[in-house]
């Protein structure tokens, strides 16, 4: 599971290539300096620019710590302490005149837990807020700070469906195929609206006992597919039991996971520049490997605030994350 190298991926509707490079950049022990340009001054910016890197990761989150009225170490703690590592990517879009619009990374959220990005002075990160985007201010005077997946992972897709439409309408095949929501295990075409019914347990014979297709909550109902209302489509319900009810709620708001629910993370993308070659340098902060994590001890303080998601091995975590399995 290590992406560290060199990736190319081929634009065919555009003809373009995007490459990326990844290594990691912190603690010593897991910099590969084969994989690193073979450049001095690179070697040297980049331990200085690692260093600086972490000390600014580990100062935001003791505000973000402090944010969730816990001690500043709780989150750096909860990642792995000194164990934790940073990944930088290189993203290089050539330029692209061919349409409008072009979009070199698709949307999406980062899988660790906090993202620093720098990038040459093309502007092209965009941010999903309130049903739009927003171009984030091209600056080379300051660093841009996304908060990823694991302090909080934004389960509906109304950034992904937005970027369907525009980028992928023209692909017929697609259209007809576009399954929402990428639940690769469910294969869910997108409905148009989502009715929500309650099931005695005798359906399970009609419908067979498979966990991929059926959720069941409480001791006397069963709802079917709740990947559909993951996906954003509107969604009606008959009246369902309290216990039901609240379950319906969770599952449709945005899912979190270390700060149990308290911190959201971004969707963005990248588009490419008509005239201009675009870099940008994002450097993900990752728990190691091994490390496991869950919803930090300290928020989780009675029922109310029981943990939301069960514990992750962090290997496990960012393979279903890549592959866009479902991690409940
Ligand atoms: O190129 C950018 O500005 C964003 C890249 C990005 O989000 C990523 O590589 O995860
Ligand atoms: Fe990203």
């Amino acid at each position: 599971m290590d992406v560290e190298g060199y990736r190319t991926k081929f634009k065919k509707d555009l003809d373009a290539l995007v490459d990326h490079l990844f290594h990691r950049i912190w603690p010593p022990s897991r910099v590969s300096y084969r994989i690193w340009p073979k450049n001095l001054t690179y070697r040297e910016v980049n331990e200085e620019y690692a260093s600086h890197i972490k000390k600014l990761s580990e100062k935001i989150m003791e505000w973000l710590s402090e944010r969730l009225g816990l001690r500043r170490e709780a989150l750096k703690e909860g990642l792995g302490g000194e164990a934790v590592e940073y990944l930088m990517k290189i993203n290089y879009y050539p330029p692209c005149s061919d349409q409008d619009l072009v979009v070199g990374a698709p949307v999406h959220t980062d899988v660790g837990p906090i993202t620093f990005l720098v990038a040459n002075e093309v502007s092209g990160l965009q941010a999903f807020k309130d049903n739009h985007w927003i171009d984030t201010k091209c600056t080379t005077s300051g660093i841009i700070v996304i908060i990823s997946d694991q302090f909080r992972e934004k389960r509906s897709t109304d950034a992904e469906k937005d970027e369907k439409k525009t980028v992928e309408m023209k692909d017929e095949e697609k259209k007809q195929n576009v399954v929402y929501g990428k639940q690769q295990e469910q294969q869910i075409k997108k409905p148009v609206v989502c009715g929500i019914a309650s099931l005695g347990y005798d359906h399970i014979e009609i419908l067979g006992n498979n966990k991929k297709l059926l959720h069941y909550f409480g001791l006397n109902f069963i709802l079917i597919d709740l990947s559909v209302l993951l996906s954003g489509v509107p969604a009606f319900t008959m009246p369902q039991p309290d216990e039901a009810m609240s379950v319906l709620d969770e599952k449709a708001s945005e899912l979190e996971r270390m700060s149990n629910g308290k911190y959201k993370s971004a969707e963005h993308r990248a588009t490419m520049d008509k005239e201009k070659t675009r870099m940008s340098w994002p450097v993900f902060v990752e728990s190691s490997l091994d490390h496991e994590f869950g919803s930090l001890p300290e928020l989780i303080t009675g029922d109310d605030n029981a943990p939301k998601f069960k514990p992750f091995v962090y290997k496990d975590y960012k393979v279903r994350k890549l592959k866009k399995l479902a991690l409940d």
